[in-house]
């Protein structure tokens, strides 16, 4: 019962602010965009200049945590400087806690892309749009982080490229994810990307590579469900660096070896 109380009571103070409401003075919201584990995401319209721009507030129910960990993810942001990662404009600090304003990345997300527009990824596009995205995964990496959330709903496709989105689960290498965030928030992590490690976050990006790769397969009727191995048909080399980002074969210690090999997939398809 208490725990029942709790969710209701935890709900009735995050529900979300409407359109129309002003931030801080300066930033309609125009529309909810998601609520995450810990805050809550506007599109607002920036009254100085007419921009839009994403608005995130920690959820009033996180207290203390909440505003402690959107300003984690603030701090981390400020680091970032890639053309294809959104840009924090500021982050707000006042009485009642924080928000933080970013760039609002228009488009669609790689989930949306492939599942409600229907798009379809050939072997040698899922490289070009994989080693496009590598360079905002790389500069992540040389900036001393890990992102440790690099999914299809984390990516927006915005006039043919993707932008990497969504810091809230980035850690600094070394760190431990058990100092930073609550037990509740910690979910149950596959071994291969639980260590706060490169290969952790190219484990992730091999589960992307197989969303896209999936969006043109085509099973037979009658075909017994089988491995991603049997699946799908695939080049040795795509096949053999997936196995070294699943870490079957001899893992990933850089993001640069995984680029390189990318890259001689892609000259061998071409050739
Ligand atoms: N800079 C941005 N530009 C455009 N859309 C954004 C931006 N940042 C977040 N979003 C969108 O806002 C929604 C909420 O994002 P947010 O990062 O707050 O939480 P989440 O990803 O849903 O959850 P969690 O933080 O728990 O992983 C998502 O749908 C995301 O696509």
């Amino acid at each position: 019962m208490f725990a029942w109380l709790r969710n209701v009571y935890e709900s009735w103070i995050d529900y979300p602010k409407q359109p129309g409401d002003l931030l801080g003075g300066r930033y309609h919201i125009l529309s909810l965009l998601g609520m995450g584990s810990y805050g809550l995401t506007y599109l607002c319209l920036d009254k100085h200049n007419g921009q839009e721009v994403a608005v995130k507030l920690p959820r009033p129910s996180k207290r203390a945590k909440g505003v402690q960990l959107l300003q984690r993810e603030a701090d981390i942001m400020r680091q970032m400087e890639h053309p294809h990662i959104p840009r924090l404009l500021e982050s707000v600090e006042h009485r009642n806690g924080m928000y933080l304003v970013m760039e609002y990345i228009s488009g669609m997300t790689l989930e949306e892309l492939i599942f409600e527009q229907g798009r379809s990824f050939t072997e040698q596009e899922c490289i070009v749009y994989t080693l496009e995205l590598m360079e905002r995964v790389l500069h992540v990496h040389e900036r001393g982080y890990i992102h440790r959330d690099i999914r299809i709903p984390n990516v927006i496709h915005r006039e043919g490229k993707p932008y990497l989105i969504d810091f809230g689960l980035a850690l600094a290498m070394g760190e431990q994810q058990e100092d930073v965030f609550t037990e509740s928030m910690l979910e149950k992590r596959a071994p291969e990307r639980q260590d706060v490690a490169i290969y952790s976050d190219l484990y992730d990006v091999g589960h992307l590579m197989l969303f896209m790769l999936y969006s043109s397969y085509e099973p037979q009727p009658d075909q017994p469900p089988g491995s991603w191995q049997e699946e799908l048909k695939l080049s040795p080399p795509v096949r053999h660096l997936l196995e070294r980002l699943f870490q079957i074969g001899p893992r990933y210690e850089h993001s640069r070896q995984f680029m390189l090999e990318l890259e001689k997939a892609l000259v061998q398809q071409e050739g």
